[in-house]
């Protein structure tokens, strides 16, 4: 039997961190949500006891550093499941992008194993199974919209954004994610973005409000090492976006827009630069 899950990309609508903590990682407040830009994935059950990955993209790692192998190691394991599966990535997301691709592949391979095997594992289960591959996989298990506080993986959902069209855009750069955590002076932020204001803007259902209060303080460091994303985010801006952020630990930027009208304009101004822009919806 052959089953599909979808994989989509996630992006920040404001990003802060409250400290770092003793483990190393960081204590945040997030507020998260899908767009409708995924990966595609096709699983089958094998014969023989061994996960194999496949994708038609040849630049991700196929063998036991693949995050959707991962999850299914620790699937197997945990549930003592003697079976083999394959799994091709149909790969759309942008890798290292800071749209989650890996961690959503993660997730949607604990999501369709659950079924292939009839494992019965509740949702809840699965996002702690999640937190064990990576702080962003709880959250893409359950997908929807939600406040994700501790290093990522408390979920607390909440009213999905008002609808409007979400460009993105990735500027040809690698941003490791320990990387800029890891450059962050979290004690010496002078400005936090307001989950309360964000929160109650989503509440609302008010387009201007949520984009008045996009904030991400990771900004701080990765437009300080790259130059080009803070102009991607001014040329988002000035080619008529109504509100422009960098996603996760970037380098993806993406602006929201409320008329399809705007859309054209925004599109051929980025490509001209840019390599790679999508315009997508979210996913409410
Ligand atoms: C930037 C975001 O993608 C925003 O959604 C997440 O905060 C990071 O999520 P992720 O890539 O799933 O992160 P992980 O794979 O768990 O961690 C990668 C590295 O980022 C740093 N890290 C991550 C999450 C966190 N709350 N604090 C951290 O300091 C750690 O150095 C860690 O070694
Ligand atoms: N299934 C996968 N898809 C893409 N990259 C993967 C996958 N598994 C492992 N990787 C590795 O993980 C690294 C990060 O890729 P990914 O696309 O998940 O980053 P990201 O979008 O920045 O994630 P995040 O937003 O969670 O920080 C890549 O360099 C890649 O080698």
């Amino acid at each position: 039997m052959k089953i599909y899950e979808k994989a989509p990309a996630k992006i920040n609508l404001l990003l802060d961190v409250l400290r770092k903590r003793e483990d190393g990682y960081h204590e945040v407040e997030m507020i998260m949500t899908m767009v409708d830009l995924a990966d595609r994935l096709e699983m089958e059950e094998l014969p023989r006891d061994t996960i194999i990955i496949s994708s038609q993209v040849g630049y991700i790692p196929l063998d036991e550093k693949n995050l959707a192998f991962q999850a299914a190691r620790l699937i197997k394991e945990r549930y003592d499941v003697r079976k083999g599966v394959y799994i091709h990535l149909d790969k759309k997301i942008p890798v290292a992008a800071g749209l989650a691709g890996g961690s959503s592949d993660a997730a949607a391979t604990l999501r369709g194993l659950n079924r292939l095997w009839d494992l019965n594992i509740s949702e809840k289960e699965l996002c702690v199974l999640g937190a064990e591959l990576g702080s962003d996989v709880p959250f893409c298990v359950t997908g929807g919209t939600a406040i994700a506080r501790g290093r990522g993986e408390k979920l607390e959902h909440i009213d999905a954004p008002p609808q409007c069209w979400v460009v993105l855009a990735k500027p040809p750069i690698n941003v490791s994610t320990a990387d800029v955590y890891g450059r962050l002076r979290a004690n010496e932020l002078k400005h936090h973005p307001s989950t309360l204001a964000m929160r109650e803007a989503l509440n609302k259902g008010s387009f201007q409000d949520m984009c008045a209060s996009l904030g991400n303080v990771l900004e701080s460091v990765t437009l300080e090492l790259y130059p080009e994303v803070l102009q991607l985010k001014e040329s988002m801006l000035r080619l008529g976006a109504d509100g422009v952020l960098m996603s996760g630990s970037g380098p993806t930027v993406f602006g929201l827009v409320s008329k399809e009208a705007k859309l054209p304009r925004i599109y051929n101004g980025l490509r001209g630069f840019c390599k790679e822009v999508y315009v997508v919806r979210m996913l409410t």
